[in-house]
């Protein structure tokens, strides 16, 4: 590789992605019961629609939280909308019976934040790379921490020049 800092690219059809969805739910299936999911926006909103019409949820609430500003780079984290207070008093209040859902797990900074407005909640992501994979109950596949995963909405069909091009001369 020519530099060996430079993130891989682990590029997500819609195709995968849903599989890997439903491969989520399959493992939250075996391990009980939710009431409601927070889904983290915006990337938990894909995730969190496919797992709650595998698993029968239908009180679904959001956690707004934004960090990543610019394509790989991450700035101050914020909490634009908190949870409604009727889906944090569930079972007493830290989150027992809530399932929170998101795209992925990086460095773990916004998983901890959520985690702390609903410390007994259930975690799952899509994907994890390994400094966010501790604060993550369920996921589905782990990627190395210098891998950039690019999501289905972010990408567009592109002119592909062949292979024999690039390596000429
Ligand atoms: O583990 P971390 O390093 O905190 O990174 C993970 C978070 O980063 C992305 O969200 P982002 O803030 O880019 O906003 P988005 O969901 O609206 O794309 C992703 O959807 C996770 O929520
Ligand atoms: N799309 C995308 N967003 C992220 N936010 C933090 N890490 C990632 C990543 O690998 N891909
Ligand atoms: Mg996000």
């Amino acid at each position: 590789m020519e530099n060996p800092q430079a993130p891989k690219a682990f590029p997500v059809s819609w195709d995968q992605f849903h599989r890997d969805c439903r491969a989520l739910a399959w493992r939250l299936s075996g391990q009980g019961k939710w009431e409601a999911i927070v889904c983290i926006t915006r990337g938990g909103l894909v995730p969190a629609a496919i797992v709650a019409r595998e698993l029968g949820i239908r009180l679904i609430e959001t956690v707004c939280v934004a960090s990543y500003h610019d394509y790989e780079n991450q700035g101050e984290l914020q909490v634009l909308k908190t949870i409604d207070r009727k889906v944090v008093d569930l079972n007493g209040g830290k989150g027992s019976g809530v399932l929170v859902i998101d795209d992925l797990v990086d460095t773990g900074k916004t998983a901890r934040v959520v985690r702390e407005m609903l410390p007994e909640a259930h975690f799952a992501t899509v994907y994890a790379k390994p400094m966010g994979r501790p604060l993550v109950d369920t996921f589905v596949t782990e990627v190395s921490q210098d891998t950039w995963i690019y999501f289905p909405w972010d990408m567009g069909w592109q002119f592909q020049p062949p292979i024999a091009t690039s390596t000429q001369g």
